[in-house]
């Protein structure tokens, strides 16, 4: 479901396929000078910001959406022609926005947590402070036979161990951080839960709030229970493939979804990948449900912006403007994060 993967001959084709191209970053090889990305033609791209500014001023909706409120008055949208589907803009506050990118750094890519990274480095403590503390991870073999193992070390102590040594810095491996799942953890290679897997319970205070934000596209009378969540890490050029997210037990429960650093597009197709998808934007602290047939809706993430001008992350950057949260500035403003929150059974 990631970028880097292969897609057959035939999704090349399908009209979701096409919207990824359409909007999925090139680079302009006319230009002589420094690396330029293509233009894009943003046209057609909902903008649920824009959206709302205009209900709330002249209460004016285009066709097709259902402008609602929560329980708490906070205005949240549906689409007609897709059932299930909610955009809650501007659900997280700032100061949500500032804790969970913190924590998305710091906490969530702890053990017994799992990241990208562990299959084939096996559990790392504390990336994000070793990457600002410019420590190298390197591969450790032990004379006793035992198997080798990753560890992580000084940058001075790198040289003595000598040239045959693999090392990885740490910078670099935050900057190919994809994902790290909590709670339940999921299993890529087999596409499901794995409940043997040592884990730690979704925190207090993420439950709390995907508790309250999944509450619009929550059957009524019931309760929703977080049970896991993936934290997806983009960087400029990464994507998310088109995809389903099938296997959690109960599809009447939404899939609370929230955004946080630089803004993206999103693609909200149909059950077949042959559906023409709505693109919309996702900016920081926007929230997206998916409960009921809208978890039969293929979905992705085609393209990120980080430039000053698109990225739409100036009140973020205030937020991180701290001499101590400069590594966390740093970071977000060329990154995007998705947290998304499930219930499996
Ligand atoms: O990054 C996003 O907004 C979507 C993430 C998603 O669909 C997933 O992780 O299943
Ligand atoms: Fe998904």
């Amino acid at each position: 479901m990631y970028g880097s993967e292969k897609v057959s001959e035939d999704s090349e084709r399908t009209a979701f396929r096409k919207a990824e191209k359409k909007y999925k970053l090139y680079y302009d090889s006319t230009l002589k000078k420094k690396k330029q990305p293509k233009q894009v033609d943003l046209s057609e791209v909902l903008d649920f910001n824009s959206i709302l500014e205009s209900w709330k001023n002249s209460a004016l909706i285009p066709p097709g959406i259902v402008p609602l409120q929560s329980d708490s008055g906070h205005p949240f949208f549906c689409l007609e022609n897709r059932p299930g589907f909610c955009f809650i803009p501007g659900g997280l506050s700032i100061e949500e926005q500032y804790l969970w990118i913190k924590e998305s750094l710091i906490s969530f890519p702890q053990p017994p947590n799992r990241t990208n990274h562990n299959a084939f480095y096996g559990p790392i403590h504390d990336l994000f402070v070793a990457a600002k503390e410019k420590k190298v991870l390197v591969e450790e073999s032990f004379s006793n036979g035992d198997p080798k193992a990753w560890k992580l070390v000084e940058e001075q102590e790198v040289s003595s161990r000598g040239k045959g040594c693999k090392s990885i810095s740490a910078s670099v491996l935050l900057r190919k951080l994809r994902w790290s799942t909590l709670g339940l953890q999921f299993e890529w290679s087999k596409r499901n839960y794995d409940v043997s897997l040592p884990h730690n319970k979704i925190p207090d205070a993420l439950c709390g709030l995907a508790k309250r934000l999944a509450a619009p596209a929550m059957p009524k009378g019931e309760d929703f229970k977080p049970e896991a969540a993936i934290v997806n890490y983009f960087g400029l050029g990464d994507t998310l493939g088109g995809h389903l997210d099938d296997m959690e037990k109960d599809w009447s429960k939404p899939i609370v979804s929230m955004s946080l650093g630089c803004k993206a597009i999103f693609l909200l197709g149909g059950k077949s990948r042959e559906d023409p998808p709505l693109a919309m934007f996702l900016r920081s602290g926007d929230v997206v449900l998916m409960a009921g047939k809208a978890r039969e809706c293929y979905h992705g993430v085609p393209r990120i912006f980080t430039d000053t001008e698109n990225a739409e992350i100036l009140a973020l950057e205030l937020q991180f403007s701290k001499e101590e949260d400069h590594s966390f500035l740093e970071y977000i403003q060329t990154s995007r994060i998705n947290i998304n929150i499930r219930q499996v059974f």
